[in-house]
């Protein structure tokens, strides 16, 4: 569905953001893009959706080149940006404005889940608050039905109860045909809605795995001392002891937290990405 072969990409000719970056992404999947600040995830997400060019490099999107923007991709790829824009006027007439630009708009699912959000959809855009037009756009993106949804710090802005929502709308909606990518730091709310993890480090992606094969491959666990783990890779103090993670050489099952994986594999790269690559 999605093919990156050898992407560079910078605003700078001279400075690159992406540099010699592949990957292959396949429908049927949520993917979470963990990456620290500034590591180039918004780039990529623009790069796919055909907002910003490849320097050197292909992106294709359905077969298609995002960059050449053709109507047929344009109406199956959306992208939720971090900050975004909404124009006067009510939910309402922002659905008769924009839905018209995707075929496969579902107006009943858009309304399903504004009710879910607890959105009026009859709301003044501009009078609402940043999390409420968050959830508007959420909703509206999901209702697209397109192929390719990507969306950049969906759950910023969000409350709590908004959090668990957006979660249980997205389960209930992906679908076999589309590829969901989620870029986020909010790992915590998202890790058990993401079944791919990429890393994006130094300029390309070092890591892509199924959730299930990175707890094949390592195993993490809660202990009081960091020692209980035979050779640990990496660990974090916390006030209810120690986030551990080590080689799973046990085959123990184990559920992956996110947010220490992802700074494990950013303090441990050289032991941690050699073992997806085996
Ligand atoms: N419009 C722009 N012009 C010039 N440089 C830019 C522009 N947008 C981003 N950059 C630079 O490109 C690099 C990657 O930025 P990008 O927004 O893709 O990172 P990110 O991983 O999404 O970051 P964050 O997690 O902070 O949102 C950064 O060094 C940033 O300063």
């Amino acid at each position: 569905m999605i093919s990156i072969q050898h992407l560079t990409f910078g605003y700078k000719k001279s400075r690159p953001v992406l540099e010699d970056l592949s990957l292959e992404l396949k429908p049927g999947h949520i993917y979470g893009l963990l990456g620290k600040n500034g590591a180039g995830k918004s780039s990529l997400l623009h790069t796919i959706c055909g907002l910003l060019f490849p320097g050197k490099g292909t992106v294709r999107v359905t077969g298609e080149e995002p960059a050449r923007r053709s109507a047929k991709l344009l109406q199956q790829t959306v992208l939720l940006p971090e900050e975004f824009y909404v124009p006067n006027g009510s939910v309402h007439t922002y659905v008769d404005n924009y839905a018209p630009f995707y075929p496969t708009f579902d107006r009943a699912l858009f309304s399903r889940m504004l009710a879910e959000f607890e959105v009026p959809a009859d709301s003044d855009l501009q009078k609402m608050s940043y999390g409420q037009k968050k959830k508007m756009m959420i909703s509206f993106v999901l209702a697209t039905r397109a192929k390719v949804l990507l969306m950049d710090e969906p759950t910023n802005g969000l409350d709590i109860p908004s959090k668990r929502q957006f979660r249980k709308v997205i389960a209930g909606t992906a679908a076999e045909d589309q590829v969901i990518i989620i870029s986020t730091h909010q790992v915590r709310d998202l890790d058990s809605l993401i079944d791919h993890v990429l890393i994006l480090e130094d300029k390309r992606i070092i890591i892509r795995e199924p959730v299930e094969r990175i707890t094949q491959k390592l195993v993490f666990k809660q202990v009081n001392q960091p020692t209980e783990l035979i050779a640990p890779i990496y660990y974090e103090g916390g006030l209810k002891g120690y986030a551990v993670v080590g080689v799973n050489h046990d085959e123990e099952e184990s559920r992956l937290d996110m947010e220490i994986f992802f700074n494990a594999v950013l303090s441990e790269k050289q032991q941690i990405v050699p073992l997806f690559n085996a």
